[in-house]
């Protein structure tokens, strides 16, 4: 489509320098970079604004200086940073002045065609309802779509855009991205844009190139922006890359400096715990980072209020997180930095341990049931195994645990408890073998992220070390404290639920 070959050029005091880059036909290209860095001058190069002083620009194997203006402007349309339009048009009439390229003659006529393709790029920026009124009253957002519809209805094979998102909200940096791509793939439109949010250039780009100090560093697909040292000596911050919950593309985390963390606390001083018979809550004055497969606020987040509902034997899960959340608005709970789980063991059986380990500081909490004890080595139906009665697990970390560790101590914390079992013959009634869990055991993962990075808690380490035999013992006793009740209410025998 178009190519590159060692282009310089640009003014006085600066110059983009030794550009070599081809465009795929139909790609999204997002050229990123610093304030300064040469962006728009490399833009401008490619499309003939300035002339290049070295090195070749070709334009379907043509050099761009060949093409005149109406031949260029039938392949090739630029949405700038800014334009100044000096009448006073109204949209529409801006709109048709992309077809300038298809009019012959002096006249500004417009032919079926002209007035077809109008409409069309009218209606994909969502602009029709403003076709009669003059541009110059709309606000910036409205201006930047309607100078997209011009941009379209100019049917371009390339379409250049200077940072199209600027002005626009959400929903229409949604909607124009939305729109680039729908067309890249109906129409095979080639789109190089200036993005300068890494987010919505991971999302929407199929590669990008990176422009530092008037040279255009890397050209990659979309991942090599997983490079957090490249990301952050181009733009001199420092960035977090994370994965999309739902998509294979990076997006970015920023720390502000002044928050480098999260405000100390001492974990063993700092929390409060309140049991009564249907719920026991632990709470922190401040949110800890929490991996849990809770009820609510599963997976990763951060929350300051870790909370066990008692429930009966016999309740019916039909929506158990909208019971969860109502509980913890009729308790004033904040229910965006609650997590929350379920049981029915008696919440007075609750074991409380506390451990500190180097410099670490650690509590378990745990309620177990065993009723319901399963060996996951074994086959089971799985219809029987759905009745609430299980170990909840929370364990408290004074540390910073990467999410690898997270996955570590969730581990850990599985195998202390599975040995726990073991220690105590806890049986799985259906195959009478050594139970490994309960069928609907949960636990909480929550650390304070205070002080350097930890990748590891298993036990190899002073962390996984401690966090074992810490919920070891806390499900030993939880269990225990579980059987002792069971047998003073008569309710049942040792492995009844
Ligand atoms: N018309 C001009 N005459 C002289 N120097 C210019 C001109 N336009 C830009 N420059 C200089 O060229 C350098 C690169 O500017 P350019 O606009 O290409 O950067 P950019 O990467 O697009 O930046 P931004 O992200 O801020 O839009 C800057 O130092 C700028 O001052």
């Amino acid at each position: 489509m178009m190519e590159l070959r060692q282009v310089s050029g640009g003014y006085e005091e600066f110059k983009v320098q030794e550009v070599n880059l081809t465009l795929r036909q139909g790609e999204f290209f997002a050229l990123l970079g610093p304030n300064g860095s040469g962006k728009s001058t490399l833009l401008k190069l490619m499309t003939g604004v300035l002339p290049p002083e070295s090195g070749e620009i070709l334009l379907n194997g043509i050099p761009l200086d060949r093409y005149g203006s109406k031949e260029k402007a039938k392949l090739v349309s630029v949405l700038g940073q800014e334009e100044h339009v000096a009448f006073d048009f109204s949209v529409e009439e801006i709109v048709a002045l992309g077809r300038y390229p298809y009019q012959r003659g002096l006249l500004n006529w417009h032919s079926a065609q002209d007035e077809r393709v109008i409409r069309e790029a009218m209606a994909a920026t969502d602009v029709e309802r403003y076709r009669q009124q003059a541009f110059r009253l709309l606000s910036g957002g409205e201006k930047q779509r309607v100078l997209l519809a011009k941009a379209l209805a100019q049917e371009p094979q390339l379409l250049f855009l200077d940072e199209p998102t600027n002005h626009l909200d959400l929903k229409h940096t949604f909607s124009l991205l939305t729109l680039l791509k729908e067309w890249q793939r109906t129409k095979g439109l080639t789109v190089f844009a200036i993005l300068h949010d890494l987010n919505v250039a991971a999302l929407y780009a199929d590669r990008l190139g990176l422009m530092k100090d008037g040279r255009l560093q890397v050209v990659d697909d979309v991942h090599v922006l997983k490079d957090e040292d490249r990301i952050e000596q181009t733009y001199r911050v420092q960035v977090n890359a994370q994965a999309h919950p739902r998509l294979d593309k990076p997006q970015f985390m920023l720390t502000p400096d002044e928050e480098q963390g999260p405000s100390s606390l001492s974990l063993l001083e700092g929390y409060h715990l309140t049991q009564d018979q249907q719920l026991l809550h632990i709470s922190f004055d401040r949110p800890l980072k929490v991996m849990a497969n809770s009820v609510w606020g599963s997976g990763i987040s951060w929350a300051s209020h870790f909370c066990n509902f008692h429930v009966p034997k016999q309740y019916h899960c039909a929506n158990p997180q909208a019971d969860i959340k109502r509980w913890l608005e009729e308790r004033d709970i904040p229910v965006q930095q609650a997590v929350g789980m379920m049981t029915a063991v008696e919440l007075k059986d609750y074991a409380l341990l506390a451990r500190e380990a180097a410099s670490y500081q650690l509590l378990a909490v745990v309620t177990a049931g065993v009723g319901n004890a399963v060996d996951i080595s074994q086959t089971h139906d799985l219809n029987t195994l759905s009745q609430i009665g299980t170990i909840n697990t929370m364990v408290f970390i004074d540390g910073h645990l990467t999410d690898g560790a997270f996955v570590n101590a969730v581990m850990t914390v599985t195998e202390a408890k599975t040995k726990a079992l073991h220690t105590l013959k806890v049986k799985d009634k259906a195959t009478g073998t050594i139970a490994t869990g309960t069928s609907t055991d949960s636990i909480v993962i929550a650390a304070t992220q205070q002080g350097e990075p930890t990748p590891y808690a298993g036990s190899a380490t002073v962390l996984g070390k401690a966090l074992g035999q810490l919920v070891y013992q806390a499900t030993l006793q939880a269990v225990q404290n579980y059987w002792r009740s069971m047998s003073t209410t008569n309710l049942g025998k040792r492995q009844d639920g």
